[in-house]
C-alpha cells in the first residue's frame, strides 16, 4: 500500500471573510476604556491552540497601563504534558516575562487555585479600601465566564454568576465585580472582584489562515465559514500529527480528502438525508465539536518559536499602517466625491 504523505501546507483561501468586529465588541471595549480607572488587574485569556492568533492589540492598545497578567485557557484542549508541550509553554512564558503566564484547563481544580492565589498574592499587595478589582477580557468565546464561574466556586464557595456557552457572544454586556475572594479582617486584606466582559475580536484578521484558526476553535460563529471548509482545515491538522489519522480511523482509511473523511462519519454515524446521502454538513459540524471537546486529538494550531510573539507583532503594526493608509484614501476619495457633487 502507498505511504499516506499529510498536506505539507494548507491553501489559500481567497474568498474567505477576514472579519468579525461586531458591534457590541466595539461597545465592550469602549466601556473597559471608560472603567480603567477603577480596574487594579487585568487578566488577558487567550487560547492556549492558538497563542499567537487569539491575540488581540487593541487590548494591549486600549487598555494600557494596568499591570497584566496573561492566561492561556482550554490547556487540556491542546497539551497532554508531553515535553514538546512543556517547551511550548517555557517559550510563551518568556515571550510575556517579567509578566505572569498561566496555562489553564477551567475543570482543573489545581490551575483554579494557582489562578487564585495568583490573585490573593496581588491583593495582598494592594493598598486599596474597596477591594482588589480585576478586568477578566479576550477574545469571544475563549473561557472568560467559564474561568470567573470556577475561580467564585473555588474561592467563595458560590454558584456560578455568568452564563457560559458554546458559540461565541453569550456575554454582551460588562458584569458588576463578582466577589472571588473575601474580605480578610485578620490579614488586614481586602475582598478581590472580577469583572466579566464581552469577548473582542481582533479588528483585521491578517490573513485567511487566521480566521481559519479563530473559527475553529469556535471564536467566530460556526455560521460565518462554511462547516466542510472548517472539517478541511481540522483534517490538515490532525494528519500532520504523529499518528493523527489514527483518530479518525473508524470512520475511513488516511486521506486528504474531506469529502471521503465527511462520507466516511455519515456512513459510520447514520447522518444520512433523504435517498441516504451523506449530509456533510452535519457530519463536519459534529466533527469539529468532537475536535472541540477534545475528543480528535490534542494539539495546537499556531507554530510556537521564540521569537513568534515579536514577528507576530511587526505583523500587527504593518497591518495598521496599511489599514490607516486605505482609510486615508478612503476618505480622499470620499473627498474628490463630494467636491464633484458641489461642483455639478
Ligand atoms: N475544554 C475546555 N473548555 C473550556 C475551557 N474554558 C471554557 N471552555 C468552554 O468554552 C466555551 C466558551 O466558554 P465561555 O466561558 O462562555 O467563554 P467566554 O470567553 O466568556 O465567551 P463570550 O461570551 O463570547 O465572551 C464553553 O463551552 C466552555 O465550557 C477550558 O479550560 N477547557
Amino acid at each position: 500500500m502507498a505511504q499516506f504523505i499529510p498536506r505539507a501546507s494548507y491553501p489559500a483561501q481567497l474568498s474567505l471573510p477576514r472579519s468579525y468586529y461586531l458591534g457590541h465588541h466595539a461597545a465592550g471595549l469602549s466601556k473597559m476604556k471608560t472603567m480603567l480607572s477603577s480596574i487594579d488587574l487585568i487578566i488577558e485569556c487567550r487560547d492556549y491552540r492558538v497563542p499567537l492568533t487569539s491575540r488581540n492589540p487593541l487590548f494591549e492598545q486600549s487598555l494600557a497601563g494596568r499591570e497584566r497578567m496573561v492566561l492561556y485557557t482550554k490547556r487540556d484542549l491542546g497539551s497532554k504534558d508531553r515535553p514538546s508541550d512543556r517547551k511550548r509553554e517555557d517559550i510563551i512564558r518568556k515571550w510575556h516575562a517579567p509578566s505572569t503566564t498561566l496555562f489553564t484547563d477551567h475543570k482543573s481544580k489545581k490551575d483554579v487555585k494557582t489562578v487564585l492565589e495568583f490573585a490573593k498574592e496581588y491583593a495582598s499587595h494592594s493598598q486599596t479600601l474597596i477591594g482588589t478589582r480585576i478586568l477578566i477580557v479576550g477574545m469571544p468565546n475563549v473561557g472568560k465566564s467559564s474561568m470567573l464561574n470556577a475561580l467564585r466556586m473555588a474561592g467563595v464557595h458560590r454558584a456560578k454568576a455568568a452564563f457560559t456557552g458554546a458559540q461565541p457572544g453569550v456575554t454582551r454586556k460588562i458584569t458588576s465585580g463578582v466577589k472571588i475572594v473575601d474580605k480578610d479582617e485578620e490579614a488586614g486584606t481586602e475582598g478581590v472582584y472580577l469583572v466579566d466582559t464581552p469577548g473582542v475580536f481582533i479588528p483585521f484578521v491578517p490573513n485567511a489562515e487566521a480566521m481559519l484558526k479563530l473559527a475553529l476553535c469556535g471564536s467566530v460563529k460556526d455560521t460565518i465559514i462554511a462547516p466542510t471548509t472548517l472539517a478541511d482545515y481540522l483534517l490538515y491538522h490532525i494528519n500532520k500529527q504523529q499518528n493523527g489519522r489514527d483518530v479518525y480511523q473508524e470512520y475511513c482509511g488516511p486521506t486528504n480528502d474531506v469529502n471521503e473523511f465527511l462520507e466516511g462519519i455519515c456512513l459510520r454515524t447514520g447522518r444520512l438525508g433523504k435517498g441516504g446521502v451523506p449530509d456533510l454538513d452535519a457530519a463536519a459540524l459534529w466533527i469539529i465539536q468532537r475536535w472541540r471537546q477534545g475528543n480528535m486529538g490534542t494539539f495546537v494550531l499556531d507554530e510556537i518559536t521564540e521569537d513568534g510573539l515579536e514577528k507576530k507583532m511587526a505583523e500587527e503594526v504593518e497591518m495598521s499602517v496599511s489599514q490607516a493608509r486605505k482609510q486615508m484614501k478612503d476618505a480622499q476619495r470620499m473627498k474628490a466625491k463630494s467636491r464633484k457633487v458641489e461642483a455639478a
